[in-house]
């Protein structure tokens, strides 16, 4: 079960991801009380070990200044969450990132995992890092195949039964593993990974 842990902002909050066993870690360049500015990401990024892939994760940001900003922190992939048309996501691609396409299941949606050049797809809720949950029926005869992660509410007390409902390629979580809104909780997020990985 691969692990993204999100909207981290210090450099306790990356030793505690990796030590916790993230496979990712993701740093918000968007507004949101976890946006880190790009000198920040950068420092951050350099505490992520070569084996935990750094995530920088944008909302309708225009793809050059995505790209900018990912050179910049010096991010490995890039999270593309907003109403992006399909040049977009291929442009991020192909400048070398790893890319995650990141939307709401909604009817219509294109759940085809490397339709827009992404590497994963992330199904969250419709209100990104809300710490909402979306109703999992959404997924019967819509199931992605492949490098697929579920995000969207996820909490230590769910996410064994939530991946066990739908089945993703890895889960992902922000809200869930925080104290207050924006902070992270180091003891949420170990047991975070030991029970998504409990299922
Ligand atoms: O966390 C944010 O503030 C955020 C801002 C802009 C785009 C995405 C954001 N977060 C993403 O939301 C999901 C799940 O969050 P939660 O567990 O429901 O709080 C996760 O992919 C974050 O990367």
């Amino acid at each position: 079960m691969y692990v993204k842990l999100c909207g981290l902002r210090t450099t306790a909050d990356v030793a505690a991801a990796v030590e916790a066993g993230a496979d990712a870690v993701g740093f918000v360049f968007s507004p949101s009380a976890r946006q880190v500015d790009p000198g920040t990401a950068r420092r951050l990024v350099r505490e992520v070990p070569g084996h935990v892939l750094s995530i920088g994760v944008f909302s309708g940001v225009p793809a050059p200044e995505v790209r900018r900003l990912a050179t910049e922190a010096g991010v490995a992939a890039v999270q593309l969450h907003g109403d992006y048309p399909r040049s977009a996501f291929t442009e991020v691609a192909a400048s070398g990132v790893t890319l995650v396409r990141a939307v709401p299941l909604e009817p219509g949606t294109d759940v085809r995992v490397g339709a827009h050049g992404e590497a994963m797809l992330l199904l969250d809720s419709p209100v990104a890092g809300s710490g909402r949950r979306w109703d999992l029926a959404a997924l019967d005869g819509a199931r992605p195949e492949g490098r697929w992660l579920l995000a969207g509410g996820l909490g230590v007390a769910d996410v064994a039964e939530a991946v066990t409902r739908a089945r993703p390629w890895g889960v992902d979580v922000s809200s869930g593993i925080e104290s207050s809104r924006g902070v992270k909780d180091h003891g949420l997020m170990r047991e975070f990974v030991a029970a998504a990985r409990s299922a």
